[in-house]
Order: C-alpha cells, then structure tokens, then sequence
C-alpha cells in the first residue's frame, strides 16, 4: 500500500470512529456514569476491536470536555473540535483533514457551567480550560518503599515523574503489573495526597498526647483517607464506616494488602450512624457533587443539575452535624470535599464554626495547573 492510500485509509477509519461516537453520544442521557454505559455498549457490539474501543470512547470524551461550548455546532463538529484541542500540535494532513469542517477558531467559553458556585480562591478561567485535558494518573507511594518504587518503575521502561512521595504516570499506564498496589503504592490523586497536609498540621497540635489517637473515618469508601492517615499518624486506632456495605468489603481487602489489622468497621448511615465512644479525630469525606474531578468524567459538564449542589450540602451538613456529637471535647475534624462549589466547601465550615467549632485550616487543593482533580480540606476543633 502506497502512504497516499494507507492515508486514505487511515481518515476513512478516523471517520467511521466518528460515526460511532456520534451514534453512542445520541443514545446515552446521563442516567450511568458513562465509562460504564461505553463499556455496555462495547459489550453488546463485539466487532470493535481494542483499538477501536479505545479511540471511540476518546472521541466522546473529546465532545464532553466541551461542556456546553459552540451550540451551533453538531455532533459531529464538537467530536472534531474537541478532538482538535485534545493536542497541542497537529501533522499538516489532520491540519486540512480539520480544515473541511468549518470548525470555530475561538477558544470553548462554556466549558463549565456553574462558574457563580465556585469557591472564591479558584482561578475561574484556568479551572475551565482545564477540563480539556484528560488529568494523569497518580501514586502515592507508602512509608518506607520510595526505593523499591523508583527502581522497580525504571527497570519496567514507564514514563514517571517522582516527586518527594508522588509519582505521576500517564492515564492508562499497566503499574498494576509493575508495582503491588496499596502495600507499596495506593493509587491517589494529587490532591488527595495533599490532604496530608492537613493530617501534619493536625499531628503538630496533638504532639502532646501520649496515648494512640482514635480516628473515626466515617465516609470510608474503599479506605483512600484512612491509608493516609495511618502512614501520616502511624500510632492509630481506627474506626471505619460507610452506608454501602459493598464499598466496605473492597476496603476490607485493601487493608489486608496495605497491612492495617487491628481496625473496627460498620455500615451505617453517618447522619445518625451512633458509635459507641468518642474519637480525637473524625474524617469526613463526605458524598459532594465531585466537581473537582469533572476532567475525569467530563460528561457532568453536560449532565449535572444545579439543583443537586443544594442537595449535596444538605446532605453534608446532615453528615457532619451528627459524627461531631463523637468527638472528644478538643478533638478534630478533618472536612473533605472533591467538590469545587463554596457551598460544599467553605460555606459548610463556616457554618460549623457557627455551631462553636474553631477553624483550624482549610484549603482548596487546586489540581487544575497540575493536571490533577481539584478537592478541599478543612481542620477544626471541637
Ligand atoms: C468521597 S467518598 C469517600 C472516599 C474515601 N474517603 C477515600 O478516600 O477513598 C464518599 C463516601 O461516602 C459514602 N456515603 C454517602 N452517603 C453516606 C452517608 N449518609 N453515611 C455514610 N457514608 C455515606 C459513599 O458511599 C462514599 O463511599
């Protein structure tokens, strides 16, 4: 085949996975998170190689990053337009293939929606242009691994950065078969990593205190902030629980392979979950709307209804005014969003130090200059 004809050929593929996406976008209304209704549809169209799998479902997410930018276009075009600034430099052939489709010059400007809701310290442009790019894939790695990390990533010829305990890979790099996961690295974002930040300033105020430091982590999902904890706090006496028993079983393994034994855990709904005791330090990482992740699952740039920010700090403020009735007098809250909204954030803190609670500190965790999710951490004391 000559390179005129394997071009050819090569755009008339590009198109067909175009069309696909087209089809796959006109079908789905936002009712699963759209990796999973992307992965159905594969499932019941066998013909799509892994190839194909992979470039279509690219093409769709190229459409979301969007947002609600360019109304007058089509499907189609907004696929091509995002596809275009999916990269920063294009070959002089996708430069005319571009070309015939008329596409805008101006950059996206409704990328994201709900700008009246974000939290103040958030640079609004830069936080929006950020959603074009799909953010990386980060690892923290635990107490004592550093070396083993970094040569067993070099002797696998990844593409890694290091920095202090973070490693930063692209989006789909295979560690799973180069590193073992949660013993020796937990796979984190960036941001959540920094909420260490937060459990240093909390360990620099409890240096005083002799006994082990009861934590309750009551919003526990699969463990993420416990892991942490134990590696900040080391000396703990932990307390997890979740409403999804389901959730609590992955956590379950995951501390079998991190090497957490002696731990206690229920389901329990914590807006009137009751322990049994008080704890030196809550954390609450509590169910927010998640709109500092939206670069991951870019179709809520689309989907999210503002009505639903109301209902998730409803839903915060009913979480924490219950788990505060278990602190130790003294004791700590560590507040967690993945949200961008003041109202999830700083709204939700400066109603607690209302209720008497002393703001300690409180941080929004900007992942969008690092190509990494957005979150907010907040320390008070009862
Ligand atoms: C943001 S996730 C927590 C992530 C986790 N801390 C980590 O680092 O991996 C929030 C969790 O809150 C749980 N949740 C939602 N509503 C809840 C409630 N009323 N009581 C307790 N947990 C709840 C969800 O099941 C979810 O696992």
């Amino acid at each position: 085949m000559n390179d005129q004809s394997s071009t050819i050929n090569h755009f008339k593929r590009f198109y067909s996975h175009v069309n696909t996406a087209n089809t796959v976008l006109q079908a789905y209304k936002g009712e699963a998170p759209f990796a999973h209704y992307i992965r159905s549809f594969f499932s019941q169209h066998k013909k799509f190689g892994s190839k194909d799998r992979k470039q279509i479902t690219e093409l769709c997410y190229c459409f979301y990053r969007l947002g609600k930018s360019y109304p007058q276009l089509s499907i189609e075009q907004k696929i091509l337009k995002g596809y275009q600034l999916s990269k920063k430099e294009w070959p002089e052939e996708w430069l005319s293939f571009f070309e015939q489709y008329q596409l805008p010059k101006q950059t996206p400007e409704n990328i994201f929606s709900f700008k009246d809701h974000l939290s103040e310290s958030i640079d609004t442009a830069a936080f929006e242009q950020s959603h074009l790019l799909q953010p990386d894939l980060f690892l923290r790695i635990r107490p004592r691994q550093h070396k083993v990390v970094s040569e067993k990533l070099q002797s696998a010829n990844i593409n890694f950065i290091i920095t202090e305990n973070t490693v930063r890979l692209p989006n789909g790099s295979k560690i799973d078969e180069v590193l073992i996961l949660n013993k020796e690295v937990v796979v984190q974002d960036y941001s959540s990593q920094r909420v260490s930040e937060l459990l240093n300033i909390y360990k620099s105020k409890i240096s005083h205190l002799k006994s082990v430091i009861s934590i309750w982590d009551c919003c526990a999902a699969s463990g993420g902030k416990s892991i942490l904890a134990k590696d900040v706090l080391d000396d703990i006496k932990l307390t997890v629980s979740d409403i999804r028993s389901s959730i609590l079983a992955n956590l379950k393994k995951r501390f079998a392979e991190a090497g957490i034994k002696n731990y206690n855990s229920f389901v329990s709904d914590s807006t009137i979950a009751a322990p049994d005791q008080k704890f030196d330090l809550i954390i609450a990482d509590v169910p927010c709307s998640g709109s500092g992740t939206w670069a991951r699952t870019p179709e809520q740039l689309l989907f999210f209804q503002e009505s639903r920010i109301a209902e998730y700090a409803k839903l915060q403020q009913n979480i924490i005014s219950n788990v505060i009735k278990y602190l130790k007098p003294g004791g700590y809250l560590l507040y967690i969003t993945c949200s961008v909204f003041a109202e999830e954030n700083e709204e939700q803190t400066s109603n607690l130090t209302k209720q008497g609670l002393e703001l300690i500190a409180e941080s929004v965790l900007k992942g969008y200059d690092q190509q990494a999710d957005t979150m907010f951490a907040a320390l008070m004391r009862a």
